[in-house]
């Protein structure tokens, strides 16, 4: 009689898509793939979301009663009835994860990628040794009978000596726009889970390169290669495209590996388009078919076959009683034989090979100058980081969703903290960084100005000087009072960018900061026009007061980086910068100057932590975002779109030009009037947006017949309302808290033909559309997909680095927006 089969009880940390599929394969009968050694329990899982996703995933996986669910990852590893924990945690994790297990004295099987730096790896495989423990990369496909079989025939010399492999694993991804069709969080394409194309999908072609290549040297003579990689950077930051050359020279061979998030290996579904894998030798080559993860079929074609090529079938077996088979068993099973055997590592994938390979991705990535953040590429272990923990504690266990947990995870790199004496930083958001990356070269910031003129009643002497000192010691007081006036964003050493904060120290430093920041202007031109033509660009929020000769009044240009604030927090700074002059003009000497060195408490954080956005998107939020850019495509793309035409802006400069309209009273009588005539709800903004729609259309060139062009615009929307308190108060304005909105407006108008009407027409039908859209994209709540999906808009529209963003690829079509930013009494709060 055979003897009992040697079981093996796995633990499962974490409950995503990956760990499902393994765990189905755990539940199936060894038998059904003629393996009768070995056996395989499953005895807990674990999530860190909630002990209930713990619970659902068993009855996805369709599991036998009494597997044991936890909702934290420490008590999988604490508990003494698991021998071996399964890691199926995204790449970002897998040190922290398989440390926490290790440290707990659990053999560990770690998905791959194994982690994010080779010297990560060096440390668990150090860590297992020291504790006698078992340790693999989770590459499955390495343990396919196919893999071992084509294996077999290389060693044996079938087509001679290898002296290339070409291999390519990459996935069809392209999106409309530019973009990859994964959400900007998505784990694939989010450098904070080291998302990308190499460590997630290449690392298969690194397999085939590697298994053949490297691993089929005899042990004297095992040479690591020399790398070349390139990259293309996706928006994210991570990598979309990579090849690399991994070249043998001692062993005269190279292989070459692909991956792309953007074409298909496999371009109909049906491998038409041959191989994945070509293994090349002078006396033939061995072909792989697709998907590199998952082959199931291999082709030997012989130099001397006279095209008769041998096409081997390697299905995989499946478990009928579950309906089931996907071939992670097989790596599965090998755990179980090397555990029963005492084995602490796979022969198939030795440790060293797993870190020879995280030495070639880390290079190729380093090359293509991918960088991820600290926070999943430090080697130092930290069982409470939030990659361990979610976030959560064990004494409360709060059973909340990961969106959440994560947010409060990268949300702490977003929170101020002291860096040196008098220092404060933080990381920026998406808002931030898309007004940073859509600076222009020439101009030092993407340039926002709020301005205010005034008219000094007194005449008396020195009334000039006293308005010049309060207005110098008003823009001090603003600063204080919103002490994000006084930051600047900068990079960070090990990649992304960070925003800094600086006190004053003395006298002195408050001095040279007003020298920069306060410029007290002349000019014999208005205001305006010095504004429009000659004001300087400048980096860090700057007050110009200007004194035109010809004109009664004098003017503050209140000019900031738009990534420090909006529309609105703009009006309000200059409303707060006159409240201040007008007090300080009344106190003169009195005025008292402020106390540097408390004022960090009121530095603003970003949109993301004061809207508390989660750094994850739900499942549901995820798919309307993808509907939303689906409708949003189309928009864009199915109609001629209304723009200025070229010769609309032949012979103007490059600056912008302000041109202010003064409407009277009584002319802004009758468009309030008539804009309640058109329909209820119907706003200025709604009408002045239909009329530029209508003017554009009047500016097209007229055709003999008729035709359709269409109006696309995302518009602004001011969040600030929607910050949690105080946030949503004019105590931060000195902040971008506003957004685009996800969904794109789009309004058809007909172009008349050449002897048609003169004017393109029908107002009020298209600023009641105008009206509908706008309330459908006002946020209802905090919870709102206008909200939740700011970051990953402003993401879609930030230009990729390096990018000229206002380089104009259509010399005939230049879109035209209208921002407003409503009733400005709401702003006028402070006299
Ligand atoms: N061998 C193979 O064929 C495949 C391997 N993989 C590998 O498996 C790993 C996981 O991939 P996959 O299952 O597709 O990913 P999923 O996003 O589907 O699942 C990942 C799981 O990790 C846990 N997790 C913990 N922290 C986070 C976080 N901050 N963000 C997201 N998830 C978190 C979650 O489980 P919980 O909430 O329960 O803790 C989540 O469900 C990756 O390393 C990937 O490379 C993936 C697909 C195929
Ligand atoms: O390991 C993998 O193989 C299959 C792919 O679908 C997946 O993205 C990847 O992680």
């Amino acid at each position: 009689m055979a003897s009992e089969p040697y079981t093996v009880r796995w633990g499962i940390m974490a409950t995503g898509g990956i760990a499902q599929t393994f765990t189905k394969d755990l539940l199936t009968n060894p038998a059904t793939r003629d393996v009768h050694d070995i056996a395989h329990k499953l005895v807990a899982v674990a999530s860190s979301s909630s002990k209930a996703s713990a619970e659902s995933f068993l009855s996805k996986v369709k599991a036998p009663d009494g597997v044991k669910t936890y909702g934290s990852y420490a008590e999988l590893v604490a508990d003494p009835d698991v021998d071996i924990v399964y890691v199926a945690t995204p790449h970002s994790h897998h040190f922290q994860n398989a440390m926490l297990a290790l440290e707990a004295g659990k053999n560990v099987l770690c998905e791959k990628a194994f982690t994010v730096t080779a010297a990560q790896a060096k440390k668990l495989v150090d860590k297992a040794k020291a504790k006698n423990l078992f340790l693999m990369e989770a590459v499955w496909t390495r343990y396919f009978p196919l893999s071992v079989k084509v294996r077999e025939m290389v060693q044996s010399g079938v087509i001679g000596p290898v002296y290339r492999v070409i291999a390519d694993n990459s996935f069809g991804k392209d999106a409309p726009n530019g973009r990859i069709d994964f959400p900007d969080e998505h784990r694939m394409v989010n450098p904070d889970l080291a998302g990308g194309a190499l460590l997630d999908l290449g690392i298969y072609s690194l397999t085939w390169l590697f298994q053949i290549l490297y691993h089929c040297q005899p042990e004297s003579e095992k040479e690591k290669p020399n790398v070349v990689g390139a990259i293309n950077k996706y928006t994210t930051g991570a990598d979309e495209m990579t090849t690399v050359v991994v070249q043998f020279p001692k062993h005269k061979s190279m292989g070459v590996g692909m991956t792309c998030l953007r074409i298909n290996t496999d371009t109909d579904g049906h491998n038409s388009g041959g191989p994945a894998i070509k293994i090349q030798g002078p006396l033939g080559e061995i072909q792989v078919m697709g998907p590199a993860f998952k082959p199931l079929q291999y082709r030997v074609v012989k130099s001397d076959c006279n095209g008769k090529v041998e096409v081997i079938d390697c299905p995989i077996p499946q478990d009928k009683e579950r309906n089931w088979g996907h071939g992670m068993f097989w790596e599965a099973d090998e755990c179980a034989r090397c555990l029963r055997d005492g084995k602490k590592e796979s022969a198939t994938l030795p440790l060293s090979e797993s870190i020879v390979i995280m030495e070639v991705m880390e290079e190729v990535l380093k090359q293509g100058d991918v960088k991820y953040p600290d926070l999943i590429t430090t080697d130092v272990y930290d069982p409470k980081s939030p990659l361990n923990t979610g976030n959560q504690t064990l004494e409360s266990e709060p059973d909340i969703a990961r969106p959440m947990a994560l947010s409060e995870a990268s949300s702490s790199r977003c929170q101020w903290h002291q860096s040196t004496h008098g220092v404060w930083e933080r990381d920026i958001d998406e808002c931030e960084e898309f007004y940073r990356r859509s600076a222009r070269g020439d101009d030092g910031c993407y340039p926002l100005t709020g301005f205010a003129t005034f008219v000094a009643v007194s005449t008396a002497d020195g009334t000039d000087r006293r308005i010049e000192a309060a207005f110098r010691n008003a823009w001090v007081r603003l600063r204080y009072e919103h002490p994000t006036l006084g930051s600047h964003i900068e990079d960070k050493a090990l990649g992304g960018s960070k925003r800094v904060y600086s006190s004053f120290e003395d006298a002195s430093q408050e001095e040279e900061w007003l020298q920069s920041t306060f410029k007290i202007v002349h000019t014999d031109s208005g205001a305006l026009e010095w504004f429009n033509n000659s004001s300087p660009t400048f980096k860090t929020p700057t007050l110009f007061l200007v004194k035109a000769k010809a004109e009664l009044g004098q003017t503050a240009f209140l000019r900031c980086p738009h990534d420090l604030t909006d529309g609105v927090g703009i009006l309000h700074l200059v409303d707060h910068l006159f409240h201040h002059a007008a007090v300080a003009y009344e106190q003169g000497a009195k005025y008292a100057a402020p106390r540097w060195g408390e004022e960090q408490i009121r530095l603003s954080p970003c949109l993301r932590l004061a809207a508390r956005i989660p750094n994850i998107l739900s499942e549901a939020q995820t798919k309307r975002l993808h509907q939303i850019q689906k409708e949003n495509a189309t928009i864009y793309t199915q109609q001629r779109l209304l723009g200025l035409p070229s010769s609309a802006s032949a012979g103007s400069t490059s600056r912008i030009q302000y041109l202010p309209h003064y409407l009277p009273k009584d002319v802004t009588d009758l468009i309030l009037r008539g804009c309640k005539v058109i329909g209820p709800g119907v706003s200025v903004t709604h009408v002045f947006t239909a009329a530029l729609a209508l003017a554009l259309a009047d500016m097209q060139l007229r055709e003999d017949d008729a035709y359709t062009v269409r109006y696309a615009n995302q518009s602004m929307i001011n969040l600030r309302p929607y910050c949690e308190p105080p946030y949503n108060t004019s105590s931060h304005v000195a902040a971008a808290y506003h957004t685009v909105s996800a969904q794109a407006l789009g309004i058809d108008l007909i172009v008349p033909s050449k002897s048609g009407k003169t004017k393109a027409d029908g107002l009020p039908q298209i600023a009641t559309s105008v009206r509908d859209f706008f309330k459908t994209i006002r946020p209802a709540c905090l919870e709102d997909d206008q909200v939740t999906l700011s970051p990953s808009v402003f993401k879609s529209i930030t230009p990729a680095p390096g990018a000229n963003p206002h380089a104009v690829s259509d010399g005939n079509f230049c879109p035209v927006a209208l921002s407003s930013v409503g009733n400005i009494d709401n702003v006028r709060q402070r006299g």
